[in-house]
């Protein structure tokens, strides 16, 4: 092996993972693994089987077909099964999950069952103290702020060593303002500790900033999993695209072998196989907005203008056509209602879908 190709160990391996409540499919055939110390982002809108997926990993439910594997030893497949309190995995709740009536250097302790009585209090005393909670050991739960809490629960899942930290939505219930700070410093702990983490959450903002890894979701389904980057520029289906922004759509069509739009013509992506027609869309952000024509540029009139502090939202309605397309732009440009200006676009950066997209079966260029 050179030095350049180091691959690192599977930590967590979960293979075609099913959970039916009744006749529904809460997780439908998802495999995926998380490498030591990665950071996973199960990432969908609410119901689509992420809370599900956790806890099937934690041990909390049971699974209907599939396997999950740590490291080398099957912690359920239809043949073994290990208990949830035997899986070595931490779990930090939504809501924190906090005994209240146990001080918060008690509530640390607790996780540590399994060690020798007179190491707890040290473990504990060290755990608090990576979390920047020294001072509160003594205090109770309900006397704490939500980022408090949030930190003591962190604590509480880390004091064990767990081989795997499992959490859920674990920035919501913080106020916006706290949120960053708090889940900067949260993703700072779990790197300094090399942590393998699963967190999840419905925001694809967040999962951009933290995740080495998004697996998206749909219906108990994987959609794409890849790296933050993977998922943005070369996201595989339209529902893949559409989860991390508004798009722009514009119509395309087939002439001799190439795709024209109005933005000009680009060859057709080799995925596009079938004869369905294809539809070119592009983020807000992608479409570039000048004062002065330039070659290929297509003249727009502006119909609405939103600020937004740093940019600016414009509906831009082009002149010969029938069409109305989103851009951000920076606000120090000052553009204003009923101005003209001259659109132009890089197709090479679109994605293009058939028109008919359903879910998992169409692919844009990668
Ligand atoms: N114990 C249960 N009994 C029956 N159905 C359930 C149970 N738990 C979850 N479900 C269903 O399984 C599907 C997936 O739920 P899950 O909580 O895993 O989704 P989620 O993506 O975590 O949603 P949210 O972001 O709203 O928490 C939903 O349709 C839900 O109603």
């Amino acid at each position: 092996m050179n030095a350049h190709t180091v691959t690192l160990a599977n930590v967590l391996t979960i293979q075609k993972l099913s959970k039916k409540f009744g006749e529904r499919f809460a997780v439908n055939q998802a495999s995926w693994s998380a490498q030591s110390g990665q950071i996973i982002c199960l990432l969908g809108h609410s119901g689509c089987g992420k809370t599900t997926m956790l806890r099937l990993i934690a041990g909390l439910e049971t699974p209907t077909e599939g396997s999950i594997q740590l490291e080398r030893k099957v912690l359920w497949d239809p043949y073994q099964q290990v208990q949830a309190e035997e899986r070595n995995i931490g779990f930090v709740f939504q809501d924190y999950a906090l005994f209240p009536h146990l001080s918060v250097l008690e509530n640390v302790m607790f996780g540590l069952k399994k060690i020798p009585k007179h190491e707890r209090q040290s473990i504990a005393e060290n755990a608090l103290k990576h979390v920047s909670m020294s001072h509160h050991i003594h205090s109770y739960p309900h006397t704490l702020s939500g980022g408090e809490q949030q930190r003591v629960a962190l604590a509480r899942a880390l004091a064990p060593k767990p081989h795997v930290l499992l959490m859920d939505e674990p920035f919501s219930n913080l106020d916006h303002r706290l949120r960053d700070q708090i889940r900067q410093s949260t993703i700072e702990i779990l790197k300094q500790t090399s942590t393998t983490t699963i967190i999840v959450t419905h925001d694809p903002e967040e999962a951009l900033q933290i995740a080495d890894q998004i697996i998206l979701m749909h219906q108990g389904k994987i959609i794409q999993s890849g790296t933050p980057k993977q998922l943005y520029f070369q996201p595989k289906t339209l529902f893949a695209a559409r989860y991390f922004s508004d798009l722009n759509e514009i119509k395309t069509q087939i002439q001799d072998q190439q795709l024209h739009t109005i933005f000009g013509n680009i060859d057709i992506p080799k995925h596009l196989t079938s004869n369905n027609e294809i539809r070119c869309y592009f983020r807000p952000h992608q479409l570039r907005v000048n004062r002065i024509k330039t070659e290929n540029s297509l003249a727009a009139k502006i119909i609405s203008s939103n600020f937004l502090g740093y940019s600016q939202l414009l509906k831009l309605k082009i002149e010969a056509e029938d069409k109305v397309l989103s851009a951000y732009v920076e606000y120090s440009q000052h553009y204003d209602q009923a101005d003209t200006v001259y659109l132009s676009l890089d197709l090479s950066q679109c994605f293009f879908y058939e028109a008919n997209d359903s879910i998992e079966t169409h692919q844009s260029p990668t």
